[in-house]
């Protein structure tokens, strides 16, 4: 059975309404029951290790026999309160020192939602009556697409400055672009959009640690030694019985082990109602990435918010201090303001200890992230299968939003889609030879054209005349962010939509843009600009690692009220998966 990796689920169920494992929050009153002794904090602490003992355990099979079907594990524990609780004693002596602390703020109670699916809005409003660009040459990477060869490619005369690979800036230039019908557009530089470099204060590790992490790393490890050796049989080889492609190399050869981190990934898939029979290395893996990833940001943050809240009722210079780190993590201020408000109410109502205060901080963030639903904005972000989803990817150059293709693109393959790229970003040659090293990569089919200066219009005309003709289930097109100003930003995204509209009206449409997180706030002014000129379905936020700037994640939802859809933690193509405010949430503020 292949593993949906958009929906995180087994199985490729066509139905658009469906069932997804979703972690409903526990209202402050439910965490403060859950916690109301030592010794059921210490169960569900328990529970948690036996299912990261069971998930540890599947993995180690799966590492031994790739190609068997997951079978189910000796220790069963399909959800933390319903493992058997059979710890010895090292794993005892890990849960009455620590984890029992830990797992206070996570939902124990995981519930399984079932959410409808609506229909993805498509665009036809805006079709217009326009010729489509004239047949000439395309070429297609790869494979010849054996489709209505009427594929075209116009000259698109354009004198452009480059900039510079790293500016996000949109220069004002004067421009002309030669629509393929022939109708010259002059466009005299009218708007600027010129990012300001914020660079927060940087802030010193408070020395306070969970308790789990206070004793010294190697008491820890040997710890763990232990509780591997009296619990937790040793891998044996990886025999690989078919030829396996490199990534799945990397991934059979990764080392797993039975630490802080497996530990904190697999609550985290516990807390969500996940099974451990059907956890795999790669979601332990992306999860320990995202956490690591979030680490700068998370510094920033989460001790010196706990000595903050901890203080019971906030005064106005505890109030200052919450703004300004949240700031500085750039939250930006009116999620800020938001979260401040909120927090304050509750505390002015009770005095929550230090670990529920955290808990109830977490509530409300991960509420804020997912208030775009509640606004016409679908939660499930999949493309449907055995119909034509097309992707137009969008962002300012270096974004990220070549590699986001190439990742989607390889989510795509595995999770069992016939995927297809458009290489529609014309302006830079390099470009398209970058897409066509990530289709390689993906094992994906690459459609461009040669030519110089071709036509974006007429590559995504091909695109879609080849997804026709292959089946093709999931089309991304790569489109250009490089444009003079926000007319030709406009004309150009709009030129896509009609041309993807009037030629696939059936096709499921999304705009996805591509943000970078390193810039912050000033990737926001570039996300009002997109999404005046496309209807975005969503954003992807890249380069979430090494940042200390990932809260920008909440200031994208509350300033743009867009939802996040994918978050990329990483350059290499694992590093992106589908985004979920509860792991976001956790990665962001975990102890
Ligand atoms: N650290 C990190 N780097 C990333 C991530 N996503 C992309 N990058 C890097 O960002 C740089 C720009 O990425 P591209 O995908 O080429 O960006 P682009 O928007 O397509 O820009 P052009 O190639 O100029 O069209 C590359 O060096 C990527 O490896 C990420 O999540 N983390």
């Amino acid at each position: 059975m292949v593993f949906n990796w958009f929906r995180r689920q087994f199985g490729d169920s066509q139905n658009t309404e469906v069932e997804q494992v979703e972690t409903v929050a526990e209202s402050p009153a439910e965490q403060e029951a859950s916690v109301t002794s030592e010794e059921e904090s210490q169960e569900v602490a328990a529970d948690y290790l036996n299912w990261a003992k069971a998930a540890y355990k599947n993995i180690q099979q799966q590492q031994r026999s790739p190609d068997e079907e997951i079978s189910t594990p000796e220790v069963e524990a399909s959800t933390p309160n319903q493992a058997e609780i059979t710890i010895d004693e090292s794993a005892k002596a890990l849960l009455t020192e620590g984890i029992a602390t830990t797992t206070t703020e996570t939902n124990a109670n995981a519930t399984v939602a079932a959410i409808a699916t609506s229909e993805v809005e498509t665009n036809a409003a805006n079709l217009l009556e326009e010729s489509l660009p004239e047949p000439t040459e395309t070429s297609v990477i790869e494979e010849t697409a054996d489709t209505e060869a009427e594929l075209t490619s116009q000259s698109l005369e354009l004198e452009s400055t480059e900039l510079t690979e790293t500016s996000p800036e949109l220069e004002p230039i004067a421009s002309t672009i030669v629509e393929p019908t022939t109708n010259a557009i002059v466009e005299a530089a009218t708007e600027a959009i010129t990012p300001e470099v914020i660079t927060p204060a940087k802030k010193e590790d408070s020395p306070e640690l969970p308790i789990w992490a206070r004793e010294s790393s190697a008491e820890r490890q040997a710890r763990l030694e232990r509780l591997k050796a009296t619990a937790i049989e040793e891998p044996e080889p990886v025999i690989a019985t078919k030829t396996q492609t490199s990534l799945e190399t990397a991934t059979a050869e990764a080392e797993i082990d039975f630490d802080e981190g497996f530990l904190w990934s697999a609550e985290v898939l516990a807390s969500q109602g996940r099974r451990p029979e059907d956890v795999s290395l790669e979601e332990i893996s992306w999860l320990k990435r995202l956490r690591q990833g979030l680490d700068k940001t998370r510094r920033g943050l989460i001790n010196q918010l706990k000595a903050i809240v901890g203080q019971g009722p906030l005064n106005q210079d505890a109030v200052m201090e919450i703004e300004a780190l949240l700031l500085q993590a750039d939250v930006g201020v009116e999620a800020t303001d938001y979260i401040i408000n909120t927090l304050q109410q509750k505390l002015r109502e009770e005095v929550l200890p230090p670990e529920q205060a955290i808990a109830y901080l977490k509530q409300i963030l991960r509420e804020l992230l997912e208030q775009p639903y509640q606004n016409s904005y679908n939660p499930i972000f999949v493309p449907e299968k055995d119909t034509l989803n097309i992707w137009l990817i969008t962002g300012v150059n270096g974004a990220g939003k070549t590699t986001t293709i190439g990742k989607i693109a390889h989510l795509a393959q595995k999770s069992g889609y016939k995927c297809l790229i458009a290489a529609a970003d014309t302006f830079r040659a390099a470009a398209v030879e970058q897409v066509k090293v990530w289709g390689e990569r993906s094992g994906i089919d690459v459609i461009a054209n040669p030519g110089k200066n071709a036509d974006p219009a007429a590559v995504v005309f091909d695109g879609i005349s080849a997804a026709q003709a292959r089946g093709t289930e999931l089309l991304l097109i790569d489109t250009a962010g490089r444009l003079q100003n926000k007319k030709n930003l406009m004309d150009e995204l709009s030129k896509i939509r009609r041309i993807v509209d009037k030629k696939s009206p059936n096709a499921k449409v999304e705009s996805l843009l591509v943000l970078d997180a390193t810039l912050g706030q000033n990737g926001l002014r570039q996300a009002e600009v997109f999404s005046q000129a496309a209807k975005l379905s969503g954003v992807v936020l890249t380069k979430l690692d090494g940042t200390a700037k990932g809260g920008v994640a909440l200031a994208v939802v509350k300033e743009l009220g867009l939802p996040i859809r994918f978050i990329g933690a990483g350059e290499g193509i694992e590093d992106l998966r589908p985004f979920s405010s509860y792991e976001f949430i956790e990665a962001l503020l975990s102890g």
